[in-house]
């Protein structure tokens, strides 16, 4: 875990994680720019001094931190960033209905230097979920990556039982927004609990046992899951509807 395999003389990336929640938190920064613009997905609120610690280290300036829904098992890290380190942005999907400093829809881009992570609506597991992507163009790192939050997770899928939820959409969303991607990006998910890191477009859409299924085997599936509501959903869906704790006094934006 923590290395890239993607190709680029720009890009710095690490895949950290969360333990008790199983959480994916990347750092992701355009080394090559003066000012090593930084920004994070899926930051989690226990480990955000990890986090900044290896920014600091690394020398990074972070200006975003992202999320790509409304988690409901652990509370995001975004709102404890922004008391933390001054300047920085809380970004979320407008279709969340959550709190954030930056709103994103469909088709905008989130850059850092001369990287840039392209905007895609992935509902279904919630209905603000999004899916974050790297460029396509030449000058942006290959193979693409997607970061695909609970859209896709390595072998599953996000559940679709509650936040607005559904198996049809779900569904939807990866074969029209995901697995139209060239086959060697890198999928990386919000979460994973059962040792993997990180999996492929063409690995997915050949071996995710619930994705390959056709739609009406695949809502079957999902409907059939039985999985207990996340330990800290009472609190976690509150919370990050204010991205953690959105109005913070000491902030400026
Ligand atoms: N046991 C965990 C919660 C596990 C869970 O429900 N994970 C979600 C993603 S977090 S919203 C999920 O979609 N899982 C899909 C699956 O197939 O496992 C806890 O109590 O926090
Ligand atoms: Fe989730």
């Amino acid at each position: 875990m923590g290395s890239s395999s993607s190709t680029s003389s720009k890009l710095l990336f690490r895949q950290l994680f969360e333990k008790d929640s199983s959480t994916f938190t990347y750092l992701l920064a355009d080394i090559s720019h003066p000012d090593k613009p930084a920004l994070l997905i899926d930051p989690v609120d226990k480990t955000v001094d990890r986090d900044l610690k290896l920014i600091n280290e690394l020398g990074l300036k972070l200006i975003y931190a992202m999320n790509t829904h409304v988690h409901a098992d652990h509370v995001t890290g975004t709102g404890l960033l922004k008391t933390k380190v001054s300047g920085v942005r809380s970004v979320i999907s407008k279709a969340s209905g959550s709190k954030a400093d930056m709103f994103v829809e469909p088709g905008d881009k989130v850059s850092i230097g001369d990287l840039y992570l392209e905007v895609r609506a992935t509902p279904g597991h919630t209905a603000g979920c999004v899916t974050y992507v790297t460029g396509e163009e030449a000058d942006q790192p290959k193979p693409r990556m997607a970061f695909t939050g609970d859209a896709v997770l390595i072998r599953g899928c996000g559940r679709t039982d509650f936040q607005g939820g559904s198996s049809d959409q779900l569904y939807e969303s990866v074969h029209s927004q995901i697995f139209t991607l060239p086959k060697d990006t890198l999928i990386y998910p919000a979460h994973d609990y059962k040792g993997f890191e990180v999996s492929t477009v063409g690995e997915e859409m050949q071996h995710n046992p619930r994705l390959t299924k056709d739609k009406e085997t695949f809502k079957t599936i999902m409907s059939n899951l039985n999985l207990s509501y996340p330990k800290m959903i009472d609190v976690a869906v509150p919370a990050n509807m204010v991205c953690g704790l959105q109005d913070v006094p000491s902030q400026a934006n």
